[in-house]
């Protein structure tokens, strides 16, 4: 599938070494500004050769508005963003041409359609994500009108996970380092070890935590699209993710019920929880505290370094390390884990308008 979301919709295309990717995005509402220098902002965030901790393929990746956006509005149709590829070296991938390299999608893009773009791996290539990127700024700028937050940060590489609270953390430090940790000494930790797995030709995996703040009560369907199902999708979907938790997640098992369940009390207006091991979502749907979530990341597939495996043929063959790759992927896909939760949440709140939801359940004390 190439597109995501039901209201705020996108499709994305475009392969690693074609002449451009890009986003197009069907159901954003007309008339919101939109700041271009935040969607260029986020990009950069992403885009590859920005350390030395990063693959080393140098691309700007400035974009082009084709479509839906009119002096600084949306115009309500669809809207384009279309980013070149100016720096592709496809030669680097001209021995394995009919080879497969280990755990990346080589064999079964092969497999599925007869042949395969194996330039950059094509359409398999994070390289997509980029356009993700692109439409997530979009979303966020709508969500931002209603003083939604979206944060995501590093707190695992390899071994070395930050153990503090996303509470007790300044999440507007996560930039200020080439890792993307708000933690500055466990960042250096961090950076010194991806480097280390870099020297010895070899690559690591980590993990994204994502925040979403002051996300309004009530986001979600009841049934299949449940706001934590849509939100594990769209993680799910981006390159190399192996796992995703929200809320208490794998260690709530070790919990008795009696600890686990989030006490409500009133608070003025609101009727809110005194923990939160439900991670802002109960029954599928946004109770209006914070969502919270891991994403996992398996180690980089390709390294430099000879591996074996077999050919088109079947035959054994021994893949060597060549290019410019990522080491771990993780200090990039933070932007790419806040975009997807923008997309999942700009989506679900336009579903809320269109089924004109209950608004009073919304403000979550009933008037007296
Ligand atoms: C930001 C980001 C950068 C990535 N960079 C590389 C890379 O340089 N080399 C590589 O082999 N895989 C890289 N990957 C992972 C591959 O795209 C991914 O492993 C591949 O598409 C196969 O999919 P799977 O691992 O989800 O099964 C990256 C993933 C992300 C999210
Ligand atoms: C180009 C990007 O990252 C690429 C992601 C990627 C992969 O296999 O996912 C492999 C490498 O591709 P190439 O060999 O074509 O440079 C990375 O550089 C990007 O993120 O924009």
């Amino acid at each position: 599938m190439n597109t995501y979301g039901h209201t705020f919709r996108i499709s994305t295309y475009g392969e690693s070494h074609g002449p451009a990717v890009g986003a197009v995005i069907d159901g954003c509402p007309a008339g919101l500004p939109i700041d271009l220098s935040l969607i260029q902002y986020e990009l950069d965030r992403r885009k590859p050769g920005q350390s030395r901790i990063t693959t080393q393929r140098r691309e700007p990746d400035e974009f082009e508005v084709l479509s839906g956006i009119f002096e600084g509005k949306t115009t309500g149709m669809p809207i384009h963003l279309m980013i070149r590829n100016t720096d592709a070296r496809s030669k680097d991938y001209s021995h394995i041409a009919d080879k497969f390299r280990p755990s990346h999608a080589d064999f079964t893009y092969q497999q599925k359609w007869g042949f395969r773009d194996y330039r950059g791996g094509g359409r398999s290539s994070a390289r997509e994500t980029a356009a993700r990127v692109a439409a997530g700024a979009v979303a966020k700028q709508l969500l931002a009108t209603m003083g939604v937050e979206i944060y995501a940060y590093v707190s695992q590489v390899g071994p070395l996970r930050l153990e503090t609270p996303y509470q007790e953390l300044d999440l507007r430090q996560t930039d200020t380092n080439a890792v993307r940790c708000p933690d500055a000494a466990m960042a250096e930790k961090m950076y010194d070890f991806i480097d280390e797995t870099r020297k010895k030709q070899d690559t690591v995996g980590g993990v994204v935590s994502g925040v979403l703040r002051n996300v309004p009560v009530g986001l979600g369907e009841p049934v299949f699209d449940k706001l934590h199902a849509e939100l594990g999708k769209a993680m799910l979907s981006i390159n190399a993710v192996k796992g995703f938790e929200y809320g208490s997640g794998f260690q709530g098992v070790e919990m008795y019920g009696s600890q686990h369940n989030d006490i409500f009390y009133r608070d003025g207006e609101r009727v809110r929880t005194r923990t939160n091991h439900s991670g802002g979502v109960q029954g599928g749907i946004s109770n209006g505290e914070d969502i919270y979530f891991r994403v996992a990341f398996k180690p980089v597939a390709t390294l430099m370094q000879d591996q074996p495996s077999v050919n088109q043929e079947g035959e054994d063959v021994t893949v060597s390390g060549k290019g410019r790759h990522d080491p771990c992927v993780v200090p990039r896909a933070v932007p790419i884990v806040e975009a997807m939760s923008a997309l999942v949440l700009a989506d679900f709140y336009l579903r809320n308008q269109a089924c004109q939801p209950n608004l009073a359940a919304q403000s979550a004390v009933a008037s007296e």
